[in-house]
């Protein structure tokens, strides 16, 4: 199994993540607290509350985390698709796959990776979550989890092993087919290129970030029920599974709930995905 795709994905990742997590605390945090009034008021707050610091909360632990989870996304899917079509990375510039084949190697990364993703992106929630100042004045109560570590040990204690997956089954749904319309659209975009050739770097960032909005557009309702799901554990909130969650926040919110987040995800997703799209192709063209 051709490991260059493993690594690629992985520092891939690692840029588009540090990339885009400003943009991505101001998009869960206006998905699962009601306080803020949009985007701009939102971004306010946080920096009044919490400096700069507080839009990079929760971004340690995902960096290698996420970073890991893109290797196996994109080591999966290109293995994939080379036991569907019989190419490698390399032949697949000369002879491209169609785009079925795309999109079932995209899905089936999309449905392994959901298994390393679901606990780093609790965690990353929760923290995200926690709108405390760094510096608290004295006598406020502190936060609730101390960081990541911490947030993963009181997490296993008090809603025990399963309690990691929380969101787990919505992050199936949102994450399968999704992954399959992330690399449809990467391919698609790609088409400008001919055949036997490499595309150009323009190419690569325009189909990158086009990939990013497009699937995650269609990701956004199962998005929000699934920061919902992972927030209900510590609230008390039950709901009783993703039609429940769905159900109930559509009759008290209205149907623009399941749009939440969707333009400043929108802005994350094309910077993102454009560096992450870029650096992998660029890595393992210079792998050989
Ligand atoms: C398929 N779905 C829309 C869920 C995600 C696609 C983009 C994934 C990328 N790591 C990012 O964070 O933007």
């Amino acid at each position: 199994m051709p490991v260059e795709e493993f690594v690629a994905g992985w520092i891939s990742g690692a840029l588009g993540l540090v990339l885009g997590h400003p943009f991505d605390t101001v998009k869960v945090r206006l998905q699962t607290q009601t306080t803020y009034r949009g985007i701009i008021d939102c971004m306010v707050k946080t920096y009044r509350h919490e400096s700069l610091l507080g839009f990079f909360k929760g971004m340690s632990f995902p960096i290698a985390s996420i970073a890991m989870v893109n290797s196996v996304l994109f080591g999966i899917y290109s293995n994939t698709l080379l036991a569907l079509t019989a190419t490698s990375h390399q032949e697949r510039r000369a002879q491209p796959p169609s785009y079925i084949h795309v999109f079932i190697a995209g899905c089936t990364g999309g449905f392994v990776q959901v298994y390393c993703l679901a606990p780093f992106d609790l965690i990353k929630v929760r923290l995200q979550n926690q709108t405390e100042p760094r510096a608290r004045p004295p006598g406020s109560p502190p936060p609730r989890y101390r960081g990541p570590v911490h947030c993963a040990v009181s997490i296993f204690q008090e809603e025990g092993p399963r309690g990691l997956f929380r969101g787990a089954w919505a992050l199936t749904l949102r994450d399968t087919p999704t992954m399959g319309i992330y690399f449809v659209t990467y391919e698609l975009c790609r088409q400008s290129t001919r055949d036997g050739q490499d595309p150009s770097p323009a190419t690569v960032l325009v189909a990158g970030g086009f990939a990013g909005i497009s699937s995650w557009a269609v990701a956004t309702p199962l998005d929000v029920i699934k920061s919902r799901l992972q927030m209900a554990g510590l609230k008390r909130r039950a709901y009783r599974g993703v039609l429940d969650c769905m159900v109930s926040s559509a009759r008290q919110e209205g149907l623009g709930v399941f749009f939440r987040g969707l333009t400043i995800n929108s802005a994350r997703a094309f910077p993102v995905n454009a560096v992450t799209f870029l650096s992998y192709e660029y890595l393992l063209r210079s792998w050989g």
